[in-house]
């Protein structure tokens, strides 16, 4: 039998059309609404690509959208003062700095510099220190792995006591995911493996997964013989393989093998129109947020 697919652009629907509602509804109460300000620095194609999707999802649930888009030479000190020149306005909620950066630019200062109540990609170590306390609490979830929790939760996958395996330890991803799933919480509570590039037996760990997050950036890394029959299978891999001759558009391809994985998998998220999607989603939540705590209503 092949898997349920857990479509990331059906579950963004769903969200993105809650996030709208109660924009209206801040726009009627206060008369405001969610600012963000998208940093972009340079042209690296991946980057302008997602950019530019946050960007228009933003402005389609009535966002008020700063898309600043900066040369990829930019000094670092003028870039720290462009973060400040945010934190200081108050029609701004969140702040998005597309990372990575290039290399002559610190990308921790340029992190910390951003206001933690600001900080929507929940980068800045006082929001990754509140979610290591307890998620329940925290005033942002990092983009990536809440989007991966509510494609679980929502397609049903029982949490409590679930093996969890999770392939790549990244500061974005990897380590906030486990952290996740591992706390005493309603949609989590599971058991946590962290497996990455120094794991002796990566297949012996991730066939124990009933739910197997996949986070490295190596294409196709996952086999399908490493899958637990009817285990849910989230592919967090962007990568980008290729570009389309017609359409000029970037193929893209998961950390999963996709096509021999759904014959195995219970549930298995695509790429694209999985894990994706989700993130950009929970951006949105998370500016929404932002602005609910900035207007007192949180
Ligand atoms: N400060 C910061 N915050 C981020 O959240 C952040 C970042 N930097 N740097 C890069 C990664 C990657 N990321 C993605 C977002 C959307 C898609 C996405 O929507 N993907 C579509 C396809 C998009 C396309 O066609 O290019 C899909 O999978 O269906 C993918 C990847 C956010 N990141």
């Amino acid at each position: 039998m092949t898997a349920k697919i857990i479509s990331g652009t059906e579950i963004r629907k769903t969200i993105l059309a809650e996030i709208k509602a109660d924009v209206e509804k801040m726009k009627i109460k206060h008369g405001k609404v969610p600012g963000l300000a998208t940093i972009l620095v340079g042209k690296d194609p991946g980057s302008v690509s997602y950019v530019t999707l946050k960007v228009k999802t933003a402005l389609s649930v009535g966002f008020h959208e700063i898309q600043d888009d900066q040369p990829e030479d930019i000094r670092e000190a003028d870039l720290l003062a462009l973060i400040d020149k945010y934190n200081n306005d108050p029609d701004i909620h969140g702040i998005l700095v597309q990372l990575p950066l290039p290399k002559h630019i610190d990308e921790k200062k340029v992190i910390n510099a951003i206001n933690p109540d600001k900080d929507v990609d929940a980068f800045h170590p006082a929001n990754v220190g509140s979610l290591m306390i307890c998620c329940d609490e925290a005033r942002f979830l990092p983009c990536t792995p809440a989007g991966i929790q509510e494609m679980i939760v929502r397609s049903g996958t029982p949490t409590c006591g679930a093996e969890v395996v999770v392939v790549g330890r990244s500061n974005i991803v990897g380590k906030p995911i486990a952290m996740m799933m591992a706390q005493k919480s309603v949609c989590a509570n599971a058991t946590v493996t962290i497996v990455h590039t120094k794991t002796k037996d990566l297949a012996a760990h991730c066939k124990h997964a009933d739910i197997l997050i996949v986070a490295a950036g190596v294409p196709g890394l996952v086999k399908p013989e490493w899958i637990k029959p009817g285990a849910t299978v989230i592919d967090v891999g962007v990568n980008r393989v290729g570009m389309n001759e017609t359409t000029g558009k970037a193929i893209l391809k998961g950390d999963v093998d996709f096509d021999a994985a759904k014959e195995i998998a219970g549930k298995i998220t695509p790429v694209p129109g999985g894990v994706g999607p989700m993130t950009i989603a929970m951006l949105m939540k998370n500016t929404l947020r932002a602005a609910q705590y900035a207007l007192g209503e949180l």
